[in-house]
């Protein structure tokens, strides 16, 4: 059996402020739309703590200290690449937002957030990235999802 395979890291991470404010970004336009966390894909040789912060900046405009690894997400893409998510948060970060084109940007309270369209499965990524008993989204083969 190979000991290696095709693999594609993205991150993404839930920013907090002191008032429990949430930020979300609006994928409208893009694969998998709809409301989700700022991310993006992890570069060649990057360290993992730094591609999230170079996201969220590039995404968000906001500078983040100390994120959190908090969960991971995988599923096999159709190239049967195993496609993973790693899920962050952190609520230590400096600056104003600036949406990008990766889509708007903005504070909501976390309990609005079922109001909004969100991308396709993300409330169980959230359930994940708040729970202190769950790290793991995964889809099985058959496309069935099991938190871990
Ligand atoms: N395309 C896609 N992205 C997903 C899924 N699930 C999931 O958490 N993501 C997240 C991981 C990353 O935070 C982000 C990747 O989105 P993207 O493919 O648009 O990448 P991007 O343009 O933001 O990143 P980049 O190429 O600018 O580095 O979406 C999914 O099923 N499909």
């Amino acid at each position: 059996m190979s000991r290696s395979e095709k693999v594609i890291l993205t991150n993404m991470c839930m920013i907090e402020d002191d008032s429990g404010k949430i930020l979300i970004q609006n994928r409208a336009g893009k694969s998998w739309p709809g409301v989700t966390f700022p991310g993006g894909h992890i570069e060649y040789g990057e360290s993992f703590v730094d591609a999230v912060v170079r996201e969220v900046q590039e995404e968000t405009g906001l500078t983040i200290r100390n994120p959190q690894l908090c969960g991971t997400k995988q599923f096999q893409t159709r190239n049967d690449e195993r496609y993973i998510v790693l899920m962050y948060k952190t609520n230590e970060f400096s600056g104003e937002i600036q949406s990008s084109s990766e889509g708007e940007v903005s504070w909501i309270n976390q309990s609005d957030l079922n109001s909004y369209t969100l991308a396709n499965d993300f409330e169980s990524m959230y359930e994940v990235m708040i729970s202190n008993r769950l790290s793991e989204f995964y889809y099985d083969r058959n496309s069935k999802v099991h938190l871990k």
